[in-house]
């Protein structure tokens, strides 16, 4: 059960403690009820065979002297040793039953709790595990927890009792004979190290090339396009061959010594049950063993037993140890800090007035003021990993019903300003008011929901396009649905759908084109209809003709709400009232159109071409 850990990662049996304590809460009857079986099982099973002993030596061995033998003794033995066996094979279906019960019950637990999780995490976790990553938890790693708790868990549990069991039934039997099965034993052992090693080292790789497999296929599945615009068709097929030989490989190397396992041990069982008739035999024969013969018989039942429960034993160990590692990445997710949301100020609708908002401070007897939509930065310094600033000294004021620009070359910082305003990220130093509160002491929802995002790129939800603009507020009616696609211009193209409002597209956005999946998207922030909006690049596939008309609706809908707009089609934020001028995270100019061209400086640069955004 040896691997190599990362030294953070906690060992392996504080993960399988872990685990076992997870299971026992989500099915503590259950656990108990599996266990109890697994030991009457395992305890049928040696006893059937112990049985061997009197039922040759009290009931055959003196019918054979016997005239007239009485059969009635002898069939009522049977008959119990049936029942035992039958209590047996009841407690196996038993646990065998639960135990799947139960995987399928710590199975949806797991999802529902990694799901709900998620939801409260960073974006910064995000931002450091890969989309994959995070996915083959719910699948692989869930798998082979799953695996674990319905087969390995029960068989393994089951064949150390039988093991113990059976060593307790052959040294009451014989210690002597009991110390010869031992050394067969130990031989078995270091055969099954052997075979077990090898097809543990042959699963991790195959586990490993799964992954690789699964992610080129998916690399290349999504990148099918650009595969095809340079004629990469070969070399992703050649490539695809190379890792799909290695899985083969490491697969079928891994299921052979898996595989093989299991006869070997079997004609050991066979070996021994074979040497102890022999030596058994004789040495009763010769009168240097106390046995009688159903003693004897009864000795090589067990011996026979012996062996297999060694090999299931070290086969179910390679599913725990994959299963362990599996669960140790489930674990990580689930204890990943949550978002920091300490704030206590929350939003609430205006009673009896429609769409008007009010901050509701609690720090202030619960006084009610009204949201206008003021923000304010001062001195924000920012940076997403530490050592690496990303805006310096950012100082804005943002008065309610402001529309501001953020312009600057590709990684200036735009972007990154307006997830501070939702405060995805925390920042370094400075604050970031919202009409005059802190906007660490705003409760974080309460904050997204003032502030509206529409980006570059959209994302639509599987449903209806009528559910998909609701998403920006599931309340609002189908005329306002209407009303909000109208003004985004998203209303004409709809029409020339076949089923109109009720197309249903899927989170790709199906047949849409980017143009009108941003123009859904620009309907989704109308609807919502918040204080505060942010368009990041959110026009940016729209044709200019579209995009003239959308600004007419959009400039209906930002005025009395204060906005943040990132353009690089420069036309579309002239009419802004504050333009900031961002070169690698500093604000370097910062005024209206006019003053900013009468600056003569890096805007008017801009704007008149001689320089270009890059
Ligand atoms: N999640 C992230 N983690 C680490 N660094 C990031 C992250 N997002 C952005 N950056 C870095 O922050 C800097 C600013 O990025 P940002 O996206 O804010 O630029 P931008 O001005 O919006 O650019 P663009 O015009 O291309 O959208 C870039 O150097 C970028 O590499």
């Amino acid at each position: 059960m040896t691997k190599k850990q990362n030294s953070n990662e906690p060992s392996q049996a504080k993960t399988l403690w872990r685990l076992i304590k997870y299971i026992y809460q989500v099915s503590p009857a259950s656990l108990i009820i599996s266990l109890v079986a697994i030991i009457i099982s395992a305890g049928a099973t040696v006893y059937g065979s112990l049985f061997i002993e009197q039922l040759i030596d009290k009931y055959i061995t003196p019918m054979l002297k016997q005239s007239t033998p009485n059969f009635a003794p002898l069939i009522h033995a049977i008959l119990f040793m049936a029942c035992i066996y039958a209590v047996g094979v009841v407690a196996n279906y038993l646990f065998t039953l639960l135990m799947m019960l139960v995987s399928q019950r710590v199975q949806k637990q797991i999802r529902d709790e990694m799901f709900a999780h998620m939801q409260h995490l960073p974006i910064a976790f995000f931002d450091q595990n890969e989309y994959g990553d995070v996915m083959s938890r719910y699948t692989n790693d869930i798998d082979t927890l799953m695996q674990m708790i319905s087969q390995a868990l029960p068989m393994l549990v089951n064949s150390a009792f039988n093991v113990a069991f059976v060593l307790v039934g052959m040294l009451v039997l014989s210690w002597q004979l009991t110390i010869v099965s031992l050394i067969v034993v130990c031989l078995s052992i270091g055969i099954v190290k052997y075979l077990t090693g090898k097809s543990s080292h042959f699963f991790n790789i195959q586990q490993k090339t799964v992954g690789e497999v699964n992610g080129y296929n998916e690399e290349m599945l999504t990148g099918l396009k650009v595969v095809k615009v340079f004629s990469h068709e070969k070399e992703a097929e050649a490539q695809f061959d190379v890792y799909n030989e290695q899985l083969r490989n490491a697969s079928a190397k891994a299921n052979t010594y898996s595989t093989i396992l299991f006869p070997i041990m079997g004609n050991i069982g066979n070996l021994l049950y074979v040497l102890i008739a022999f030596i058994g035999g004789a040495a009763v024969l010769a009168g240097s063993l106390p046995l009688t013969l159903g003693a004897l018989a009864s000795f090589m039942q067990l011996s026979k037993a012996f062996i297999m429960p060694i090999a299931q034993i070290s086969q179910q160990l390679n599913v725990i140890v994959l299963a362990i590692a599996g669960g140790n990445r489930i674990f990580e997710l689930l204890d990943q800090k949550a978002e920091i949301d300490d704030g206590d100020v929350t939003i609430e609708q205006k009673p009896g007035v429609k769409n008007a908002w009010q901050w509701n401070l609690p720090a202030e007897g619960n006084k009610k003021v009204p949201v206008k939509g003021h923000i304010v930065f001062d001195h924000v310094n920012f940076g997403y990993v530490p050592g690496k600033q990303i805006l310096y000294d950012v100082s804005l004021d943002a008065k309610p019903g402001m529309k501001v620009a953020l312009v600057g070359e590709t990684g200036a910082g735009k972007t990154t300003i307006s997830s501070m305003i939702n405060r995805f990220y925390e920042i370094n130093s400075g604050t970031i008011t919202y009409d005059g509160i802190d906007i660490k002491q705003i409760k974080k929802d309460s904050l997204r929901q003032s502030v509206s995002v529409v980006l570059q790129e959209t994302h639509m939800f599987t449903g209806t396009i009528m559910d998909n603009i609701r998403f920006g507020r599931p309340d609002a009616s189908d005329d306002e649905v209407y009303q909000a696609a109208r003004l985004a211009r998203a209303d004409e193209f709809i029409h020339e759908l076949d089923d109109g409002y009720q197309t249903v597209i899927d989170g790709s956005g199906g047949d849409l084109s980017q143009g009108q999946m941003q123009l859904l998207s620009i309907a989704r922030a109308m609807i919502a209809d918040e204080p505060v909006m942010i368009l990041d690049e959110a026009t940016s596939s729209i044709d200019t003709r579209t995009e003239r008309l959308v600004q007419a609706g959009m400039d209906n809908l930002l005025a009395g709400r204060t906005s943040f707009v990132i353009a690089h089609r420069l036309s579309t934020i002239v009419n802004s009232d504050l333009i900031l001028v961002l070169d690698h995270g500093h604000v370097i100019e910062a005024g209206n159109h006019d003053q900013l061209l009468a600056k003569k400086g890096y805007y008017y640069e801009l704007y008149t071409g001689k320089k270009e955004i890059q």
